[in-house]
């Protein structure tokens, strides 16, 4: 994957146990919920919160595993996350995880147990929910959904089939994201919920 940047330093399970805890005893995550994006990640961690021994950022800690934000440190990582009790596990939600090739060797080195929860969605009904939502998001002023009608982008006009290059859409491709998650986590670490 060329887009990322491959000289970023991948931490180790190694540097994750001696970075020091702060006196808020704020732990890293066990689990993550890795996406998919506009699959009910936010309701799924909300249901998962109702648990008195689960604890989760009341905002995403600002997806840590993408690169403008790993290479701020643990450290930085580490005050993004809720404290926790003895008996208490946290978990960290971000949507975009899922959808990032680089992530998993990440999330793997930093914690090769972490539990990883994916929920899905029907794809068709998650691309719609996925183009809507760029379509009015404000920090995205010149994402093409702004300028371009739904059947102009999923549809390529000259071949006469479905647009398959569109960002939105790959998104939806769930089993090839699902593929680079495989390749580092056992299939029995992963949990795939069903958000229809
Ligand atoms: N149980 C429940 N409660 C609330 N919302 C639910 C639930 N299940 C699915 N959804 C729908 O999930 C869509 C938002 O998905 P995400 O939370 O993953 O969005 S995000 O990627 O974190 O922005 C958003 O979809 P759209 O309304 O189609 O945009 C929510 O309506």
């Amino acid at each position: 994957m060329p887009w990322f940047n491959r000289s970023i330093h991948i931490f180790t399970e190694t540097e994750v146990a001696n970075e020091p805890r702060d006196v808020k005893n704020r732990a890293f995550p066990h689990a993550l919920i890795i996406g998919a994006r506009k699959a009910g990640t936010s309701a799924l961690q909300d249901f998962l919160k109702l648990h008195p021994q689960i604890r989760a950022p009341s905002h995403e800690p600002g997806w840590f595993f993408i690169d403008s934000e790993y290479t701020k440190g643990l450290g930085y990582y580490r005050t993004r996350l809720p404290p926790l009790q003895e008996n208490q596990i946290s978990i960290e939600k971000s949507a975009e995880y899922f959808h990032f090739p680089y992530v998993p060797e990440r999330v793997w080195s930093f914690n090769s147990s972490m539990k990883i929860l994916l929920i899905v969605r029907d794809p068709f009904v998650r691309l719609v929910s996925d183009y809507m939502f760029l379509k009015r998001y404000d920090k995205a002023p010149h994402c093409i959904e702004k300028k371009y009608t739904f059947e102009e982008l999923a549809y390529n006009f000259t071949t006469g089939r479905v647009n398959t290059r569109w960002a939105c859409l790959k998104r939806s491709v769930y089993f090839v994201w699902f593929q680079e998650w495989l390749k580092f986590f056992p299939r029995e670490q992963i949990l795939v919920v069903d958000g229809d």
